[in-house]
């Protein structure tokens, strides 16, 4: 069928109907497909309902429906920023101006987008700017998506974590952390300690990059070229895709600690704890410490012990003796307690120190300047380890220059490998036997051995033998669609 404007109407239309936009007459169709289109003096103007639209409001006798288009499809004019632009579509249904709503609230239903979010606001981390980036950027998307929020801003640390582990989650469609990763690890670990946790880990988190590391959200977006802002972040949480990542459980005897980010020791951890003492410089604090590390390099005495996946049998050696114990199950503790394979009697390999650094990374970036292990993937149920033993001070000073683009993993001085369990036997430094490490988790300080900044503050686990095991995809995030 066609109508005099030249525009077809299918029988798998949804609805279409003469329409007025800025007062003149045109024609606006919701196809089945989900495409909203307008046509006017044969110009035609056409939206993705899954892609574009995020909702609508009446106002008056017209329909407003509010859509953000992605940048690189043509469109230049009203800047919205990150990587979208704001383009509203106005009109006047002639007749049935119920009909059209109800057929648009219907399609909008259809695409289980999320309706009611649970949103943590740090306002602690990063550059204090949380608070300013959810009421200017995140909230008024969330408010045009029609989305419910119950807001709390985190008063302390742990409080997200304390929240998540009592909150109702039947209540909620996801939780959203506009936040650094500390906040995101936080909730992760509240969901799994929790005694329905089974149910609770299914809950999609979403963030919203507010924080120094963001590295998670950094991973999301640029695996499908949107660049890391929090439009872009939040955008993705309203179209409701997800997808899921594995969860590392890291243990030492009776405690557990449950990271999705990386697990840090020597170097890398020296830099990214210890350089807070320079707090006061901004970012300019990472590469000022570093280069001081590398100056005064260390070299930690120590012994690692992995199970490689299929492909990277061929590193390190033979383990001459098998460190990995499957972790205690307490009949007290009744959240999660760690992947249920059995990994003891797996063919384990070993690498003996000194190491410079051992780096374990789930996502590839670690923060959004540092794409620390290109090669992962969210949720192959593998760890990329990263291991540099000796090397040239100049040739450190260069990876280090290069980890931004991830090419340090291709230098010769570096392991790049994947693994699905990991032991990891820290020692003191090569040079002062007196003196230990830190080991970092996910920008938290699990362990802090003697005479090591800070060392007088309490860490979860003591610096001592720790194992980590992967459990393949448990965790589910809201993501762009891949
Ligand atoms: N009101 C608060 N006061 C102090 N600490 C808080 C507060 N709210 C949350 N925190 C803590 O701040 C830490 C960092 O949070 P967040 O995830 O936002 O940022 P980050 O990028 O991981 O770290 P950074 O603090 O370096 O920006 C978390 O461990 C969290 O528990």
């Amino acid at each position: 069928m066609e109508n005099n404007n030249n525009q077809v109407i299918s029988q798998k239309d949804i609805i279409t109907g003469i329409v007025f936009i800025d007062g003149d007459l045109a024609m606006c169709t919701l196809t089945a497909d989900g495409e909203l289109r307008s046509t006017e003096y044969g110009l035609r103007l056409s939206f993705s309902m899954k892609k574009d639209v995020l909702g609508f409001v009446v106002e008056g006798k017209q329909i407003r429906v509010k859509a953000v288009v992605e940048k690189d499809e043509g469109i230049c004019c009203g800047l919205f920023g990150g990587d979208f632009v704001r383009k509203d579509l106005v009109f006047e249904p002639l007749i049935d101006l119920n009909g059209w709503c109800y057929k648009l609230r219907r399609y909008l239903d259809s695409l289980g987008r999320p309706k009611r979010l649970l949103v943590f606001v740090n306002p602690f981390g990063g550059k204090k700017s949380a608070r300013e980036i959810f009421v200017k950027e995140v909230k008024p998307l969330f408010e045009d998506a029609d989305i419910q929020l119950e807001i709390q801003e985190t008063e302390y640390q742990l409080h997200a974590k304390e929240v998540v582990k009592s909150v109702d989650v039947s209540k909620y469609d996801g939780i959203v952390c506009v936040s650094g990763d500390g906040v995101l690890v936080e909730v992760v670990n509240g969901l799994l300690e929790r005694p329905d946790w089974r149910t609770a880990v299914k809950l999609p988190i979403g963030m919203v990059p507010a924080g120094t590391g963001n590295g998670m959200i950094k991973s999301l977006l640029d695996t499908v070229g949107l660049r890391c802002c929090a439009r872009s972040a939040t955008i993705s949480i309203i179209r409701g895709h997800k997808r899921s990542v594995d969860v590392a459980t890291i243990s030492q005897r009776n405690t557990k600690f449950f990271s999705v980010l990386m697990l840090a020791w020597g170097l890398i951890a020296d830099i990214d704890i210890e350089s807070e003492k320079f707090r006061w410089m901004g970012s300019a604090r990472i590469d000022f410490y570093a280069l001081q590390r590398i100056i005064c390099l260390r070299q930690y005495n120590g012994h690692i012990l992995f199970l490689p996946a299929p492909g990277f049998e061929s590193y390190g050696q033979p383990a001459s003796c098998s460190l990995y114990r499957e972790p205690p199950v307490s009949d007290k503790e009744l959240g999660y307690q760690g992947p249920e394979t059995k990994f003891e009697r797996l063919k384990w390999r070993e690498i003996k120190g000194p190491f410079v650094t051992v780096w374990l990374h789930n996502v590839p970036w670690g923060a959004e300047n540092t794409l620390a292990a290109p090669d992962a993937k969210f949720s192959d149920g593998f760890l990329d380890l990263i291991v540099l033993k000796k090397c040239p001070k100049l040739v450190l000073l260069s990876l280090m220059s290069q980890l931004s683009e991830g090419r340090h993993v291709k230098s010769s001085y570096v392991a790049y490998l994947k693994v699905k369990a990991f032991v990891l036997e820290p020692g003191a430094l090569v040079d002062e036997p007196d003196k230990e490490g830190i080991i970092d988790s996910d920008g938290e300080v699990l362990a802090r051995g003697k005479r090591t900044y800070k060392c007088d503050q309490k860490a979860l686990m003591s610096y001592d033998k720790l194992q980590i095991a992967v459990d393949q995809g448990l965790a589910t995030l809201f993501s762009p669609e891949y």
